[in-house]
């Protein structure tokens, strides 16, 4: 079932054309990557879908709502169901580690405080960091430690739809890795659907179900790796620079 479905997008800035007529679906329960080089208009879809940016012309769908026609109450309700990390994501530097998985939790619902507490806690070992880490502040955690309290605080509402822009950015490719596969875990014990923004080649490869590349205004590519590696495409090849060994095989 597509969980989000973006039907013929066309979005313009002054004269320039971002998107021209695009078309696509995510579905549920998948790790979907928005691709394309810098200024093809990734995180301005993102924008549109969370309701940050107006759509223009076209429409979309997110858990099979029109979101230009919604009520308060709907688009209120919507907003319930989903939660995004952002590139700079930045936590807030005077709350503990703690207090910054609490946030959404205390701005969200009505919950108790020790219930919330103990939410953020739970939070806080599913993103794989100990209890001894809940009262330090973000100036003495490493990149990484940040990204996954920034993580723990996104997923602490429990949405259905994560999105993640360029979520291992900044990260040596030790930590990207960890946080590649901490996504994969969270994927399956949330039944997340998750939708990434990302450049990095491992994620690509390793993490993602199914991506879209954009390029010049269009989708230039939809499928997963196995799809574009079959393709015998330079564009493709080039984009995901794609290596072959002295027997033709792709990796
Ligand atoms: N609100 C806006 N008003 C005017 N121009 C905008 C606006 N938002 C984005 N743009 C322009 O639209 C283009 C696409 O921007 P967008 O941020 O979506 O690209 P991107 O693919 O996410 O790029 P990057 O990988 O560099 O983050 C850019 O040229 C940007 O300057």
């Amino acid at each position: 079932m597509d969980i989000i479905k973006v039907e013929n997008l066309t979005t313009k800035f002054d004269d320039r054309t971002i998107h021209n007529n695009i078309s696509f679906e995510i579905n549920e329960g998948e790790i979907f990557g928005i691709l394309g080089g810098s200024g093809s208009g990734k995180t301005t879809i993102i924008r549109q879908i969370v309701m940050l940016q107006k759509i223009q012309k076209g429409k979309i769908l997110f858990l099979n709502k029109d979101i230009s026609n919604l009520s308060i109450e709907e688009s209120q309700q919507l907003k319930n169901d989903f939660s995004y990390l952002f590139q700079f994501g930045a936590l807030f530097s005077f709350l503990n580690v703690l207090e910054n998985i609490e946030v959404m939790l205390k701005e969200y619902t009505n919950l108790p405080y020790d219930l919330i507490e103990k939410i953020a806690l739970t939070n806080l070992k599913l993103v794989g960091l100990k209890e001894e880490h809940a009262f330090l502040y973000p100036s003495e955690l490493s990149g990484g430690m940040k990204k996954r309290v920034a993580l723990a605080r996104a997923i602490a509402i429990e949405p259905k739809v994560l999105f993640l822009d360029e979520p291992t950015s900044g990260l040596d490719p030790s930590s990207a890795e960890q946080f590649n596969e901490l996504i994969l875990n969270l994927k399956k014990m949330l039944n997340l659907t998750i939708i990434v923004i990302t450049h990095d080649l491992t994620t690509i490869k390793h993490t993602l179900d199914r991506f879209i590349i954009l390029k010049d205004t269009k989708i230039a590519f939809e499928g997963n790796i196995q799809m574009a590696l079959d393709k015998n495409d330079s564009f493709l090849e080039d984009f995901l620079t794609i290596k072959k060994d002295k027997n033709g095989h792709k990796s």
